[in-house]
């Protein structure tokens, strides 16, 4: 039997994607309600965090406009929450407002509501069903699922190339290789990350500022410094607009920390056994600050590293029709001795933007926790 998910379903699906720049590290849903004659009487998505959840907003929508809520269907893209968190429970304001009937796409992932917003709902005589549109939510929020499930953010890698897969010459250069239609959507990608991350070969070559100009946004990621020895600049461009700046760094010198948390970053020791900074316990420490959707913006030596480490997820990849020869490469691993021993990646989508391609990989088996 083919299973159809009713149509109001993808209309909350819709409305999820309008959280994808507002809602972090909240996830991003959407909610329609419907009348018992089939009308939609309100509509809402997910605010920024803090804010009111999908449900509610479809809620104060419907009675806002006049209408009447009991009886009617709410289509909402994630389980309604059932705790106490920087907002009431969703659930209650559904009950509430005499909602008879839930058609949620799945379960929540966080362990504060995991079944059972769906529980107290059965519990109050409201019918559920969960599934429709499971898939296109879980993907939305790759990263909330992510951080929930595994502990650690979403980690994407961003990466700007020549064809032949330069991203810098030796010199340094490389602004820019790519053209101003794929640097603004990589703006867009930056937008709805947590944070952005990049190594200190990058912050010192190029004096980055990593944030989102090129499409409007109400809120600017974080960003993320790998930086063993603390040679961050006080006067870095990162650290100019008050955004959280956070610093891994394997180096004790209480100075240079002073006079970086003085201008507003927070310095976190965290040494591997080489002195460099132990990647996967930044991940973990980034998972407790509630970064979903990493974006990962940094030179060929930290790329090389995540992935020799196994800790990418997916592929970001602009390519220019150019060939630049010689130079930085993407990911600076192996030497390989076997085929094999590659990352084994599967194209998620392949699309031209202006002159160049854009080509989102996923590493194989990644997202299947
Ligand atoms: N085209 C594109 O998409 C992009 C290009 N670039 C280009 O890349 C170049 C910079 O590349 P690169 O020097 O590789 O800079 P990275 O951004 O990769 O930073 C590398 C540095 O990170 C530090 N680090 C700390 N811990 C680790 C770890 N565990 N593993 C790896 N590195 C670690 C190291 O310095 P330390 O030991 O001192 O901490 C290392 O030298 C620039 O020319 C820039 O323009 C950069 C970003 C994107
Ligand atoms: N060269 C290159 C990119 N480089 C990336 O952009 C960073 C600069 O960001 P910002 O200071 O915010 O403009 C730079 O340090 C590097 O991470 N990006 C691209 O989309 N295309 C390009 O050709």
């Amino acid at each position: 039997m083919i299973h159809k998910a009713p149509p109001h379903i993808h209309q909350a699906l819709g409305l999820a994607t309008q959280a994808l720049f507002v809602s972090n590290p909240n996830p991003r849903v959407g909610c329609v309600l419907v009348s018992p004659s089939g009308e939609v009487i309100g509509q809402g998505f997910t605010q920024r965090a803090g804010g009111p959840h999908a449900e509610v907003v479809a809620l104060r929508d419907a009675s806002g406009k006049g209408f009447d809520t009991s009886g009617a269907t709410a289509y909402v893209t994630l389980e309604p929450c059932s705790h106490h968190g920087r907002t009431g429970p969703c659930c209650d304001a559904l009950i509430q407002a005499g909602v008879a009937k839930v058609v949620a796409s799945l379960a929540d992932p966080n362990p504060l509501v995991g079944g059972r917003g769906f529980d107290r709902l059965r519990a109050a005589g409201v019918e559920v069903v969960v599934g429709p549109g499971a898939e296109e939510s879980r993907e939305l929020n790759i990263g909330f699922f992510s951080r929930m499930i595994r502990g650690t953010p979403w980690v994407r890698l961003k990466v700007a190339s020549s064809l032949d897969g330069t991203t810098a010459l030796n010199n340094g250069a490389s602004q820019w290789i790519t053209s101003r239609a794929a640097r603004a959507d990589g703006h867009a990608w930056r937008a709805r990350a947590c944070a952005v991350l990049t190594g200190i070969g990058t912050v010192l070559d190029d004096n980055p500022r990593l944030d989102v100009r090129e499409v409007p946004t109400p809120r600017q990621p974080h960003v993320v410094v790998v930086d063993s020895q603390l040679q961050l600049p006080t006067d870095t461009n990162l650290l100019m607009n008050g955004r959280d700046c956070y610093v891994y760094t394997a180096s004790e010198n209480e100075t240079k920390k002073a006079a970086l948390q003085a201008c507003g970053a927070t310095v976190i020791h965290l040494p591997n056994a080489n002195g460099k900074v132990d990647l996967s316990a930044m991940l973990q420490d980034l998972g407790q600050r509630g970064i979903n959707e990493l974006h990962v913006e940094a030179g060929h030596k930290l790329n090389g590293s995540l992935v020799r480490e196994g800790l990418v997820d997916e592929l970001l990849l602009y390519l220019a029709p150019r060939l630049l020869g010689a130079g930085r490469g993407i990911a600076d691993f192996g030497p390989l001795t076997a085929l094999a021993d590659g990352l084994a990646l599967e194209f998620k989508s392949v699309e031209t933007l202006g002159a160049d391609l854009r080509v989102v990989a996923r590493v194989q088996g990644r997202d299947s926790f």
